[in-house]
């Protein structure tokens, strides 16, 4: 684990970043890959902690997986019989929470286990849904059992998705190989990140597999079809590219990203809006390049972020440098992500000198000048989003050191040197 001082800017930046792939898009297309009736190549695959966890689970149950030798972001699927295999989860929400019923559907036992501290983050619905579905689970979270019986029977189910959407994606996605499909009833409070499982539902239908769904995203069904192969393209991850982009209001600068989708179910696009919000201008240009200007100090801002929880650690950030008090929302389902997120963000932002207080389902945080923050040791969490959040804010803070920067790997392993580069201190 090594400590980074984070580049630190008296002027404003000025840089074009190209993103590697989204950690959404490449997981969802290995599985409906791995479960289609034929191969399929994955075209801009992320290659990080998370993506390769997918791509070793997949291949320790049978399923044919080859990395492209002069270009391992092309890799092609090859679905087989599945069987009996080991898998880590790492701390990735994708895999402990869509891989189980890709598990039902082999022949042997299929052994979960994770990192200690995904041992803590919410699984026990997935399992409950799918011994409901006729499945045989040892345990209710990780380390756990899926004893493959070749195919899971299926049908309705019950559940309480208000902790993760990941709850749903994960079912639907293997529900088509079910062998009475799935009929998933959502009771609870309202389900967070809905644009995944939008992205979920887009990928099904992309693969001949048809979600019918209710308007009030309570009720989603899947009748037992097959999984038709698609050779996948991978958009750039605009998740990961938030924290970049805000460096543009953070340093007063101008960052550009270039394949950003004209159309996307990403929740990584809200960013967007988000930055306008607090004062950013933002041009897409027609060839797909979205630079974002900083002008002046960003205004705080009030915002619901429970579509969109994944930007809450780079909003946060720049809240901390903002003119103004800002109210971060609907995202009491982030104590359940990598880390306690609200706890985390508001521990690390007080410990710098700045001004952030938990609510039940967010944050207050009061920006500071940055020359009134002290360059602190900012603790990462083995949370990525941490990491780039204390990244963020030492653009501004000089000396601001960030701590275990290497769980940045988790979705971006080239992160230190693209950050580097952005900042025009790279040696
Ligand atoms: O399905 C997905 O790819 C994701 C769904 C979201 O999970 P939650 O609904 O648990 O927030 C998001 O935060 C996560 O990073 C990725
Ligand atoms: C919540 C996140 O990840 P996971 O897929 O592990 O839930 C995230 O990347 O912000």
């Amino acid at each position: 684990m090594s400590n980074w001082v984070a580049p630190f800017l008296d002027r404003p930046v000025d840089s074009v970043v190209d993103l590697p792939g989204s950690k959404s898009i490449t997981n969802r297309a290995l599985i409906l890959a791995a479960l289609a009736t034929g191969p399929s190549r994955i075209t801009g695959t992320l290659r990080s902690r998370d993506t390769d966890l997918m791509l070793d689970g997949l291949a320790a149950i049978g399923v044919g997986v080859d990395c492209h030798p002069d270009d391992p972001t092309t890799v092609d699927i090859t679905p087989r019989p599945l069987h009996a295999g080991s898998i880590d989860c790492g701390l990735a929400g994708t895999v402990m929470r869509f891989l189980p019923a890709v598990a039902a559907l082999a022949t042997g036992d299929v052994t979960f286990d994770g990192d200690e501290q995904a041992r803590s983050r919410p699984l026990g619905t997935v399992l409950d849904a799918l011994r409901a579905l006729g499945a045989e689970i040892d345990g209710d979270g990780l380390p756990f059992t899926v004893h493959g019986r070749g195919g899971v029977p299926g049908g309705p189910v019950t559940i309480d998705a208000s902790a993760s959407s990941q709850f749903v994606s994960g079912l639907l996605l293997s529900a088509a190989r079910f062998e009475s499909g799935i009929s998933i009833t959502h009771s609870g409070a309202p389900v967070p990140s809905m644009p995944h499982i939008d992205m979920t539902v887009e990928m099904l239908e992309k693969a001949g597999v048809r979600v019918e769904f209710d308007a009030t995203a309570t009720r989603w069904r899947v009748a037992p079809t097959a999984v038709t192969a698609v050779d996948w393209t991978v958009e750039p991850d605009l998740s990961n590219a938030a924290a970049f982009l805000a460096a543009a209001p953070a340093t007063g600068g101008r960052v550009s990203v270039p394949r950003w989708p004209a159309t996307t179910t990403q929740p990584g696009s809200a960013i967007v809006g988000i930055l306008e919000r607090m004062g950013a201008s933002v041009v897409h240009a027609p060839d797909g390049l979205l630079t974002v200007r900083g002008n002046g100090r960003p205004r705080a801002i009030e915002v619901d972020l429970h579509e969109v929880g994944e930007l809450t650690p780079t909003v946060a950030a720049l809240c901390a440098l903002a003119d103004g008090t800002s109210v971060l929302r609907g995202i009491a389902h982030l104590r359940g992500h990598e880390t306690d997120r609200l706890s985390a963000l508001s521990t690390e932002i007080n410990r710098i000198g700045g001004q952030c207080r938990e609510t039940d389902d967010g944050l207050v945080i009061t920006g500071r000048e940055a020359a009134d923050l002290e360059p602190a040791l900012w603790h990462s969490y083995a949370d990525h989003r941490m990491a780039t959040a204390g990244a963020l804010i030492g653009l501004r803070v000089d000396g601001l050191t960030v701590e275990n920067v290497e769980t940045t790997a988790k979705t971006l392993p080239d992160f230190v040197k693209m950050w580097e580069a952005m900042a025009g201190t790279a040696s």
